[in-house]
């Protein structure tokens, strides 16, 4: 596809209630208890050097082994090619493409695939955070640690209040180092519409744990009925 523009609505302005990612999805039991759990979106990561991993042929048999409602799928790619990305695509239809790389590049992707793009942004101050842009949502991540092998799925936290007064056009959500324990807190100190999780759902790098997946979901829902999550939605 070329010159395309998205024609997805991505992202969860109208959504009813706080929006949950979890992400790194690897198999079949993770996604049937996310999907059950009622997650809105899962994450699958086209990046060889993560730890949650999957080729597209890995992740289109999961995804056509579970025969129940799925969320809507996201893309993870890290400074990938278009070769990178479409190979993907012939694979699995996947509903939006997550991208880390710079806002040109990811503006570029959009308009190349006609897939709803949310950037990656690596953020550490509210200097940092994106000015508006034509993106379909945001993923507000903190800067990953220097050693880091990946960008993203490091289980480090932002300090959530920079986020409390930000007020972007674009939809965004709210991810790093988020757990069922503190997902709460979070969406009440930053004011995000969405949390994406993937290591605080693990019971080791790549192995998510049903009991957490229910957990974080049940306890994210719970939150958006505080005041502050109301007004954002
Ligand atoms: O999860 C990975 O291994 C990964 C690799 C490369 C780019 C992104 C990756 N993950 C992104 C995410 O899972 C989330 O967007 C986010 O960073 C949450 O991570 P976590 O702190 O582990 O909850």
């Amino acid at each position: 596809m070329t010159g395309k523009e998205p024609e997805l609505s991505s992202y969860p302005a109208s959504l009813p209630h706080i929006g949950v990612k979890i992400c790194g999805v690897r198999d079949l039991e993770a996604l049937q208890v996310a999907a059950q759990a009622g997650a809105d979106w899962i994450g699958l990561v086209f990046f060889s050097r993560s730890p949650r991993y999957l080729t597209p042929t890995q992740a289109a048999a999961l995804v056509s082994s579970y025969k129940g409602s799925l969320p809507r799928l996201t893309g993870l790619f890290v400074k990938a090619s278009d070769e990178t990305i479409q190979t993907a695509l012939d694979e699995i239809d996947l509903d939006i493409l997550q991208i880390y790389d710079t806002p040109e590049r990811a503006q570029a992707i959009r308009q190349r695939f006609g897939k709803p793009v949310w950037l990656s942004c690596a953020v550490h101050t509210a200097d940092d955070l994106p000015a508006d842009a034509e993106f379909d949502g945001y993923v507000i991540e903190p800067r990953a640690p220097k050693n880091a092998a990946n960008p993203g799925g490091n289980g480090v936290a932002l300090n959530w209040s920079i986020l409390r007064h930000w007020r972007p056009t674009v939809p965004w959500m709210l991810a790093g180092g988020l757990t069922p324990e503190n997902v709460g807190p979070a969406i009440l100190q930053s004011g995000a519409p969405a949390v994406d999780v993937s290591s605080g759902v693990e019971t080791r790098p790549g192995e998510k744990s049903a009991e957490l997946i229910r957990n974080f979901v049940k306890n994210a829902r719970s939150a958006g009925h505080g005041p502050c999550a109301t007004i954002r939605n």
